[in-house]
């Protein structure tokens, strides 16, 4: 079991909780037995995913849009997981994913300054932008491109982890940083949810598998039960620097697409497109840090976590398919 089951009550607050990861951490935090108070104004979060805690007494849901000032009176954490995180949805509304990173962390930042509680800001591998250091440690100051298509959310992060940081430095609020790398699981979105979940919608559907670019741009993924397990851990520290919490795995999206097209019965093609502009191409998180100051490193290779997650999305096409009538 694990030791956190046995720690304290706290009241605990989740900005983006009925998103993927932020659904799956709220699962952690209330099976340890704690308040939970979820704030989402459901932009790519979805109610569904909190379903089997809504009536829940350790439960409450706000639905509320963080770019707005929050006031709440007690809060022992705080996880500030909101904002867009999939490169098409945060491409097409930068002004709203930019505000969310730099408006809605500083609101996040005054409560916690507020009510005393421990902050923990969901940062990103994309920080480190397209890297030209491989594996990229937390020193690495990254290779960014302030103007690019993908500033609103990798420009936004800096930002943000920046805000924390000098909140740290003037007020002294406990803060931590997770750099969080590509996570799959169960709820990922059906639309875009990120290389896994259209790989998978696409095969499923017996589709083309597009591949933008060569194909040979890596990322570690890891599963979001690792990922979650991180998290927790991070605030459970008290270490204020960034920590990478990411899969150790490296797979080309190449080698990615052959798996998931290997493990469903498809007559889909893998096909080649346009590369995405400014897509990293080297992205591997060096997770030394975490495996020496959390004793964190993740336990699901790509190869089982996959499977579930496959039969997620077939389950979720058969739900679809009994609402529109289709057989
Ligand atoms: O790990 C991170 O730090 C970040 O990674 C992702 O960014 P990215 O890796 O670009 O996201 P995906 O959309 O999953 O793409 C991964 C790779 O697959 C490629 N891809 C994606 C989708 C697709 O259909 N085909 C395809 O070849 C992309 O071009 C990219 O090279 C997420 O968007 C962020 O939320 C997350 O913070």
């Amino acid at each position: 079991m694990d030791t956190f089951t046995n720690s304290k009550e706290k009241r605990i607050l989740v900005t983006g909780g009925a998103g993927f990861l932020g659904s799956h951490l709220v699962d952690h935090l209330m099976e340890a037995g704690h308040q939970v108070i979820v704030a989402d104004n459901f932009f790519t979060g979805h109610k569904d995913n909190l379903q089997q805690w809504l009536h829940h007494p350790r439960f409450s849901l706000i639905e509320h849009d963080i770019t707005k000032p929050l006031d709440l009176q007690e809060v022992d954490e705080m996880y500030h997981l909101a904002c867009p995180a999939s490169p098409p949805v945060y491409m097409a509304n930068p002004v709203f994913t930019i505000t969310t990173n730099t408006v809605g962390t500083l609101n996040m930042l005054e409560l916690a300054k507020k009510t005393g509680a421990k902050i923990l800001l969901a940062s990103t591998s994309e920080i480190y932008g397209d890297p030209q250091v491989v594996p990229q440690t937390e020193e690495y100051w990254g290779h960014v491109n302030p103007v690019g298509s993908r500033a609103s959310y990798d420009v936004g992060k800096r930002a943000a982890e920046a805000m924390f940081t000098s909140y740290y430095r003037q007020f002294n609020i406990p803060i931590r940083i997770a750099r969080i790398s590509n996570s799959y699981g169960p709820r990922l979105p059906e639309d875009g949810g990120g290389v896994v979940g259209s790989f998978i919608k696409q095969a499923l559907a017996n589709k083309p598998i597009y591949v933008y670019g060569d194909g040979n741009q890596t990322r570690c993924l890891q599963h979001v039960s690792d990922a979650v397990k991180g998290i927790v851990k991070l605030m459970e520290s008290d270490y204020t620097h960034p920590v990478n919490i990411a899969g150790t795995e490296r797979f080309t999206i190449m080698e990615l697409a052959q798996l998931i097209k290997s493990l469903i019965e498809t007559s889909s093609e893998i096909v080649k497109k346009e590369p995405r502009q400014d897509d990293p191409r080297l992205r591997q998180p060096d997770i030394t840090k975490a495996k020496t100051i959390l004793n964190w490193e993740p336990q699901v290779p790509l190869k089982e976590g996959i499977k579930p997650t496959i039969e997620y999305f077939r389950q979720q096409l058969r739900n679809n398919n009994v609402e529109t009538g289709i057989s």
